[in-house]
């Protein structure tokens, strides 16, 4: 029998999908690796002060602690990075949040992240991106940034299906692919470590149904699909196809001049561009794009340097979405030099908060957290990564702006 280290508060309702949201949710927490010491307990508190200022204690969420990463071999026992119980209770109530979670280079554990992804299915990677009043940015005008990102989220090269070079599988396929596929084109077959990019056409067709559902609910004007076809055809180029054809098919899209672009009945425009020219494209010509659908290792790329854009992965927010369950989590990783040192800016862990909480219907709530942070960032009172590109800055710790935004509430 499997031991539980997961205590279920006494007050509380699971979310269960399809149903209300309880006016008492129990919501799972992963604390994180790294900052996530830092981060997760002051977004905590700005949620809670958020919830109780809009809804003067009708409603409150019940946190439920439960572990991954380093945290999870420390309360499991050495070798437990992601225990079973944790996928099956963010499964079972629907709706949790996490911090960062470490992944090696090169050797060592496979992502953790991205087998929480996977385990459960959150085939959307949703992570809007828009600029706050008063950030420091490199662009002249960064409000011209205004961009959600739907990145596939289960499939490509980021699924971790790889051999070391020199490994005996490795090896293997290697022999499978010069014998049998005719391939010639391995320049070093003897030191090669090989990947494989699985990309399908449920997989492609899923994630362009929920970019275009997003784009029509939210009155947003173009999804633009953003690939590396011209070289990765099969891939990347099945991607884009699969992603018109899915615009035509089920939303009615019909051909601009002689296409490929297209334009559904209500005027939202599908469009596509190629990956290294897009990358150019978003800091010249930033207000060409509006929601962004892309494949798994493209939209990390692009998360991080759209970020960049609008002040940083500080204030990145995002949320790992499937048809029953989301998992919301900043775009940063644990910035180990960091970590426990009360330091950096809590605002993507909060702003992901901040979808969880529009995601369950508490609007009123989301809204106070994005007008604090708002009133604070235009007081100046910032964390150190906004301070050290501002002119007059109040420098603060990571817990004291989470406290100036509970002051300004
Ligand atoms: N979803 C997840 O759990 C993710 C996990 N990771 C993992 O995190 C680990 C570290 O990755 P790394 O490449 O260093 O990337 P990180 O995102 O952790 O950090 C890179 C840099 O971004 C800035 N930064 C990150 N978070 C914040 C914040 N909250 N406030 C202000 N600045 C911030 C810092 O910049 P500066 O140095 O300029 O101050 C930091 O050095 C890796 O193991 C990686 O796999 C990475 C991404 C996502
Ligand atoms: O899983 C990881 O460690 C990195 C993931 C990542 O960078 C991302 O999802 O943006
Ligand atoms: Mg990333």
């Amino acid at each position: 029998m499997s031991t539980s280290f997961i205590k279920v508060p006494t007050q509380g309702q699971k979310i269960i999908p399809g149903q209300s949201i309880p006016d008492n949710p129990i919501i799972p927490f992963i604390e994180g690796d790294g900052i996530g010491v830092d981060i997760t307990p002051v977004m905590q508190k700005v949620v809670d002060a958020a919830i109780q200022k809009a809804y003067a204690g009708k409603r409150k969420i019940s946190w439920m602690e439960v572990y991954a990463g380093e945290k999870a071999t420390r309360v499991y026992g050495p070798d437990v990075w992601l225990p079973e119980e944790t996928i099956n209770a963010c499964k079972d109530y629907s709706v949790s949040i996490k911090g960062p979670l470490t992944t090696p280079v090169g050797g060592g554990i496979r992502s953790l992240n991205v087998a929480l992804r996977q385990e459960m299915d959150l085939f959307q990677c949703v992570r809007p991106v828009r600029y706050f009043k008063g950030i420091p940015s490199p662009l002249k005008d960064p409000s011209k940034t205004d961009m959600v990102i739907f990145r596939e989220n289960t499939e490509d090269i980021y699924a971790g299906i790889e051999w070391q070079a020199e490994s005996p599988q490795a090896k293997k396929v290697i022999k499978f692919l010069q014998e049998e596929m005719g391939v010639t084109k391995i320049r070093f077959p003897d030191t090669s470590g090989i990947g494989i990019k699985p990309i399908s056409r449920e997989g492609s067709e899923r994630l362009m149904r929920a970019a275009i559902q997003y784009a029509i609910d939210n009155k947003r004007k173009s999804v633009t699909i953003v690939h590396k076809g011209n070289i990765m055809k099969y891939t990347e180029g099945g991607f884009r196809d699969w992603a018109y054809g899915l615009a035509a098919k089920e939303f009615g899209g019909v051909e601009i001049d002689d296409g490929p672009w297209l334009k559904l009945p209500n005027g939202i425009v599908i469009k596509d561009t190629i990956a290294d020219a897009f990358l150019q494209q978003i800091l010249l010509r930033p207000a060409e794009y509006d929601v962004i659908a892309c494949c798994n290792l493209n939209g990390d790329y692009i998360s991080d340097a759209l970020a960049a854009q609008v002040g940083g992965i500080g204030i990145a927010p995002g949320a790992n979405i499937s048809n029953d369950y989301a998992v919301f989590e900043a775009t940063h990783g644990t910035a180990p030099k960091y970590a426990g040192k009360d330091y950096v800016n809590p605002g993507s862990l909060i702003l992901s908060a901040e979808m969880m909480l529009r995601h369950m219907g508490w609007t009123e709530a989301a809204d106070l957290i994005i007008h604090s942070m708002e009133a604070a960032i235009g007081d100046k009172v910032v964390t150190y990564d906004f301070a050290r590109l501002m002119e007059g800055a109040k420098e603060v710790k990571c817990s004291a702006f989470g406290q100036a935004m509970i002051d300004r509430m």
